[in-house]
């Protein structure tokens, strides 16, 4: 009787705070009942158990976070060591509250499995009502959700601690959640546990960002030169060129405050040089290495505040391994963070600098043009002009005068003194031929002409012009095929793909809300943030336009979004709507629930040479899931001409 007592008073206290009647509950906790009842038309009333995810949707959630998951066993595994005996379990949800990990007392299975505290239990506070994990994830601070500080009832017997642990480009990736089926009334009792989980992803924050950017500066900070070394505070990443790449979430916040800006506005850091923030330069960070005493690393803020630093040179790769890669500034600013891009950046740079034709493929809108105009000005043609040409765009009539340009009086009504055609104005420099794959048959046979002989024949000329002529081209077709269906000379295939460079999927990136906020600079004339409920909508569309649809997007949310944040309510309908990342891979997962999309993993492969370490290392996972995935999309190494392709099963 006297639990139902306690249920109705609990169901009639979340009533009055929802009407905004004034409570003595946390400002925190009442605001999340109010968007319980008003945002996600939650009832007090209809009481709920956990809900749990079916096996092979969990499967898919936890391959997304495989890699996060790797870096942070170990300290997963610590801190679940000091807090069993004290009864509490440990769960680690992704951004969308689905538990991907667990550890708890395996003779409290049962009872914990119906409490929710399990592997699959989903945890968002639109499913669950105000809870730890769902709490955590709409304010993206640490929070402890105390026993009837739950929403729903059925909860009121647990405690929850969770903090949040975001990736190296400063968006959410997971929460960090330790609860107790049994706890103290006073909500004081789990200080502990909340500095215990705090420190706790602030060391995996760390450790992911040492891991991801091992080949770049890392600069950490502390404010004790005596821990310095062993814990430091905080760190960023640091690229050649002194621009900010990554971040630990302590210093977000850091450079935020150093900037005045709030610190879910990453993209002003990101890309941002270090020196704007602290009284240091990138060629300055060898001095503070642990050659120096650590009490002598001091510097100091735009603003004053002082650090202990402590800089970690780039590491080089073991010798004999691989050649140490750099990649060039404009290259660097296609991306950030995302591996397989980077192995991509990579290759662009140093294929950039060879006279070698290169063809970029990749889906439509997903930037090659971006790519080739970054190629461009990293080559040692980049003072010429880059003149890109749209095979597909031009009309038939006109193509051959606006490649090739016309002599004077050739024909009638043209402009009495001639006119320079596009190929020989990139003279110098590049010619970029976008969707090359639509380039007319008699068409190709000129300009395979033009390419082998290094000279224009204007229309209507009798002299042939000297060029020299550095080409790159584009295409979201299959080139092979329409070789092999006789649609593109095989000639000028060999002399176009010199190299091939594929530019994976927006959906395969890492660096989508990055990207996202890129763009919002470019269209917004303030800065304007993205919710972290937005940022997951983002994150589990398609994206079948690629960028230039997330382009589109954006500017869509910003025509709706009058204030200084994006909530889901101000995106397109179909990326609100639209099939989750997820629910569409999952058609794809076969009885070993192993998604695999075949374009994502070629391009992958491609972009490693179909080295299976890297390309697992790209992807997260390890080389037998890789094995597995080629063997089932049904890929095999075909070598051709320094390519190589999918050959269909
Ligand atoms: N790294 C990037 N940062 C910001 N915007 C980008 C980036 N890459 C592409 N975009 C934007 O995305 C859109 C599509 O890019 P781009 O034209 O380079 O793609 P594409 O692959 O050449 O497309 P298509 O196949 O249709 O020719 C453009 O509006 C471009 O401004």
């Amino acid at each position: 009787m006297a639990v139902v007592n306690q249920v109705n008073d609990h169901i009639k206290e979340v009533q009055s705070v929802a009407e905004g009647i004034a409570s003595a509950r946390d400002t925190v906790i009442a605001q999340s009942w109010q968007r319980c009842v008003s945002d996600y038309q939650l009832d007090p009333l209809i009481l709920q158990e956990a809900y749990i995810v079916p096996h092979a949707e969990l499967k898919l959630h936890q391959e997304r976070l495989d890699k996060l998951l790797r870096t942070a066993r170990y300290g997963l595994d610590e801190l679940y060591r000091q807090i069993a005996q004290h009864g509490y379990v440990l769960l680690l949800t992704d951004a969308e509250g689905v538990t991907v990990d667990y550890q708890g007392d395996a003779s409290l299975t049962w009872e914990l499995q119906k409490s929710g505290l399990y592997l699959g239990a989903e945890w968002s506070e639109q499913r669950a009502g105000t809870c730890g994990v769902g709490s955590c994830i709409y304010t993206g601070e640490a929070i402890t959700v105390h026993q009837t500080d739950h929403f729903d009832a059925t909860h009121a017997p647990l405690s929850c601690t969770a903090a949040p642990i975001y990736d190296v480009d400063g968006s959410l990736a997971a929460v960090l959640d330790i609860s107790a089926l049994k706890s103290p009334e006073l909500k004081a009792s789990q200080a502990l546990a909340l500095s215990l989980v705090q420190s706790c992803t602030r060391r995996i924050e760390m450790a992911a960002l040492m891991n991801t950017f091992r080949r770049e500066w890392i600069v950490r900070l502390s404010q004790s030169p005596a821990f310095l070394d062993v814990d430091p505070e905080c760190a960023v990443a640091v690229n050649s060129g002194g621009e900010i790449i990554g971040m630990t979430h302590s210093a977000q916040r850091l450079l935020a405050r150093v900037k005045g800006s709030h610190w879910q506005h990453t993209s002003a850091l990101l890309g941002s040089k270090i020196s704007e923030y602290f009284d240091i330069e990138i060629n300055e960070l060898p001095t503070l290495s642990r050659a120096l005493p650590s009490e002598e690393r001091l510097i100091s803020t735009c603003t004053g505040e002082l650090w202990f630093a402590h800089a970690l040179a780039p590491q080089q790769p073991p010798i004999g391994h691989h050649k140490r890669r750099i990649v060039s500034e404009s290259l660097a600013k296609l991306y950030c963070g995302d591996a397989a891009m980077g192995v991509l950046a990579q290759k662009a740079s140093q294929l950039a600098m060879s006279p070698l034709p290169l063809l970029l493929q990749g889906e439509t809108g997903c930037g090659k043009e971006y790519l080739a105009r970054a190629v461009h000005e990293t080559s040692p043609q980049r003072k010429g002009h880059f003149v890109a040409i749209n095979c597909a765009a031009i009309p038939e009539s006109l193509i051959e005068s606006e490649l090739f340009g016309y002599a004077e009086g050739a024909f009638t009504g043209a402009r009495g003194k001639g006119k320079k055609g596009l190929i020989e104005r990139a003279s110098g420099g590049t010619l970029f031929l976008d969707e090359i794959g639509d380039m007319p048959l008699a068409l190709q046979a000129r300009l395979l002409r033009v390419l082998a002989e290094n000279e224009v024949l204007p229309v209507g000329a009798t002299k042939a012009i000297p060029v020299t002529l550095r080409v790159l081209a584009a295409t979201h077709q299959d080139l092979t095929q329409l070789v092999k269906s006789g649609r593109f000379r095989e000639d000028l295939f060999y002399r176009i793909s010199g190299a091939r460079l594929s530019i994976p999927p927006l959906r395969a990136r890492d660096d989508i809300v990055w990207l996202s906020t890129k763009l919002i600079e470019k269209s917004a004339p303030k800065p304007v943030m993205i919710s972290n409920s937005a940022q997951s909508m983002l994150l589990r569309h398609l994206w079948p336009g690629n960028i230039r649809e997330l382009d589109n997007a954006v500017r869509f949310a910003l025509a709706f979004c009058s204030g200084s944040e994006i909530f889901p309510e101000h995106l397109p309908e179909d990326v609100r709507q639209g099939g989750s990342k997820a629910s569409a891979m999952a058609g794809k997962t076969n009885s070993t629930g192993i998604g695999c999309h075949e374009d994502d993993i070629l391009t992958v492969l491609q972009a490693c040479e179909w080295n299976i370490s890297e390309s697992a290392r790209v992807l997260g996972v390890d080389r037998s899931t890789v094995h597995r995935r080629i063997k089932k999309a049904g890929l095999s190494r075909h070598y051709t001409n320094q390519t190589y392709e999918s050959v269909p099963k």
